[in-house]
């Protein structure tokens, strides 16, 4: 027996006022009332509670405590719409609840129970919305049945019924004869096989008819129920896989965009310390070029190219506002500048006399080369050693007090055409000792664009090696110069490109004095070139920020809609989960697993998509800022999808929602 005591329930007006009904094992209750005097909110309080709901509950001289627990054992409701989930075909709503039994039911046993009911011969596949509302509320008590529960709730089972449907259910009404049912309605058909019948009167229940018979002991043995958040996702329709496929791949394109342009900042903001030194601040190669300049200034490769300077410009150069001196510069190689198709080998012997054999790639790139440098670079207090930079030491596992020994392609003499190219060189190639004394730090050298690997030499030392040359160094033989030299007479060859140093904060100005003056003018400086490429990819990621961002605020609305219809969907779902006796904190944890597997999916797809761009890229330098950003933005749409999901499923209408 259940016995429902001081009901109390106002919304605007009292509803029920210490009102109390009692409802008998084995027996068919009606609840009757004119319309608005409370039947549908009193079916509703009995499986749900609301801020505006006291009353105390007694099942079986036992002080129901956990509604939700109650329910969920003892309660199957159909209201007067026979809802169902509408995420479930109907072999899933039978399959859902055979899972909270810990059952598994079979085609044949689903079919019986809806023999039962009289539906016959319908597709379990199909949702229930292709039966009609008769059919409908008859498969509810369907499964009601399977579900054993002993409280059968019915509000308006008749409605929207036609008479034969009518005559249908009263037949499974009465065939339930070990259930306890409880249904408003007002149906005389349906009232003649009721044995109890409450009145709504006064806001009282008053009874109008009460036949008690011997009721068959209904047990109340508890039935367990369990309701598994991570099983239960599996029940969506297609539409809604499609809908959560549809954010994963939202998600990830709006991760695809932002990688492009995690690059593009990480290149504004990465800085090569040889930049900033101090000589690269105050160095300005310059050169007077023959014929057009291709691609870019590579200082003292390209001196075939490069002619003397106007003496008058030379002088207005010397004596312009920032400039403090001007030097002979030139690049030693180890391959020949003529055709760098070789092989060559360089000897490193440490200071016990242990010797490595490097063999240098025939392309140059890993090449060092030797390069002057001056009393303005302050290297090292002035103490004319020979250093190397740090990227050389690490390469080559060169240390201080070793010895690098090869042989360095030196100029002799020059071939004056006049033209383009300017001369031809001829070299010798000359093996030359050098001891390391010291490896200088980034701060300290200055760079070139020639090459990575870099020999410093004083400035006077490197000048003695190219005016020590003679004929009888090992001359490099070379097919265009003996053509240049059956046209014109050897000369002395000559350094003619220059270094200037100069004050760092006039660089710029100097800089652009000199490409103005003629515009065979070469100038290159690595830090102005540094900051010119600085501003382009500023600019350039500037305008890749706002095109993304644009793409991905269009991607972002349309992810909060899909997420929004998705939700709202559901929402039905959830109300139906609630009167199935599922609490919400259940409810919550279908929503957080979700969400999760979502963050799960994109985060690692995001991760691989990353590690493949840096491949693509060849460059993981900045994977921990990839894996971070990728993190970051699965996050934010983590949150915005919890955002979106809180705010549909919040019980904020509950006053006025009606069909809860
Ligand atoms: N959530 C709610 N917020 C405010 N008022 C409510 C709410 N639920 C029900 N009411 C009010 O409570 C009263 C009883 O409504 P209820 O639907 O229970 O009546 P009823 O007897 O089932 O009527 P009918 O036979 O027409 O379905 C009505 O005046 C209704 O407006």
């Amino acid at each position: 027996m259940l016995e429902i005591k001081n009901i109390n329930i106002s919304f605007q007006r009292n509803i029920f006022n210490d009102a109390k009904i009692q409802f008998y094992d084995s027996h068919i209750h009606a609840i009757i009332g004119k319309s608005g005097s409370g039947k549908t909110t009193f079916l509703r309080s009995m499986v749900q509670d609301f801020p505006q709901l006291q009353m105390e509950m007694v099942y079986n001289n036992k002080i129901i405590n956990q509604k939700d627990d109650f329910v969920k054992e003892h309660i199957a409701y159909v209201d007067q719409l026979g809802s169902y989930f509408p995420n479930m075909s109907i072999k899933q709503h039978f399959s859902f609840y055979a899972q909270m039994k810990d059952e598994k039911i079979e085609e044949s046993e689903i079919e019986r129970f809806l023999n039962q009911v009289n539906l016959h011969h319908i597709n379990i596949k199909k949702s229930p919305s292709v039966l009609s509302i008769g059919e409908r509320k008859r498969f509810l008590i369907a499964l009601a049945l399977y579900c054993d529960k002993d409280i059968i709730i019915l509000d308006e089972p008749t409605a929207s019924l036609d008479k034969k449907n009518i005559i249908l259910l009263k037949e499974v009404l009465l065939s339930l004869k070990n259930k306890m049912i409880i249904l408003t309605t007002h149906t005389p058909e349906i009232l003649e096989i009721c044995d109890v019948i409450y009145k709504i009167e006064n806001q009282q229940f008053e009874i109008e008819k009460q036949e008690i018979h011997d009721q068959n002991e209904m047990t109340d043995k508890v039935k367990k129920y369990h309701f598994s958040p991570i099983k239960y996702c599996q029940y969506k329709t297609p539409i809604q896989w499609i809908q959560f496929a549809g954010i994963i791949i939202i998600s990830i394109f709006i991760l695809i965009q932002s990688m492009p342009l995690t690059q593009s900042f990480m290149n504004t903001t990465e800085v090569d310390p040889l930049i900033f030194n101090q000589s690269s601040k105050e160095m300005i190669f310059m050169r007077n070029r023959s014929g057009q300049l291709d691609m870019i200034y590579a200082p003292a490769y390209e001196d075939e190219i490069i002619q003397p300077m106007n003496k008058d410009d030379f002088n207005k150069i010397q004596n312009m506002d920032g400039v403090r001196k001007i030097e002979t510069f030139k690049v030693l190689t180890l391959f020949n500048p003529n055709s760098t198709d070789e092989t060559q080998s360089m000897e490193i012997i440490d200071q016990n006399g242990h010797s490595s054999i490097y063999s240098v790639e025939a392309d140059g790139s890993r090449a060092p080369a030797i390069f002057p440098y001056y009393e303005e670079n302050d290297f090292n207090a002035h103490d004319n050693g020979i250093y190397i930079n740090s990227m050389l030491s690490e390469i080559y596992n060169i240390h201080e007090g070793d010895t690098i020994k090869a042989k360095f392609y030196i100029p002799y003499q020059q071939y004056v055409l006049d033209m383009n190219p300017y001369r031809k060189i001829s070299y010798v190639l000359k093996e030359l000792e050098l001891k390391v004394d010291k490896v200088l730090n980034n701060d300290e050298n200055y760079r070139s664009v020639a090459t990575d690997f870099m020999i410093y030499v004083p400035d006077h030392m490197f000048r003695d090696m190219i005016n020590n040359v003679n004929e009888n160094d090992e001359m490099v033989p070379s097919s265009s110069v003996n053509r240049a030299a059956d046209q014109v007479d050897a000369q002395p060859y000559t350094m003619d490109e220059y270094v200037i140093f100069v004050d760092e904060d006039q660089a710029k100005e100097v800089y652009d004095a000199i490409l103005e003056m003629d515009s065979h003018y070469d100038a290159y400086s690595v830090y102005l070139d540094y900051l010119e490429i600085d501003v382009i990819q500023k600019d350039a990621f500037q305008t890749q920020l706002v095109s993304v961002a644009g793409i991905c605020g269009i991607a972002l609305a349309a992810f909060i809609v899909v997420q929004y219809f998705m939700m709202k969907s559901r929402k039905e779902e959830m109300n139906l989960l609630r009167r199935n006796g599922i609490n919400k904190q259940k409810i919550h944890q279908v929503i957080l697993f979700e969400n999760g597997v979502y963050f799960v999916v994109v985060s690692v797809v995001g991760l691989i998509l990353a590690y493949f761009y840096q491949s693509y890229l060849d460059d993981f330098t900045n994977m921990f800022v990839f894996n971070i950003i990728v993190l970051v933005i699965s996050l934010f749409l983590l949150l915005v999808n919890v955002i979106v999901s809180q705010f549909l499923l919040k019980d904020k209408k509950h006053l006025k929602n009606r069909k809860l």
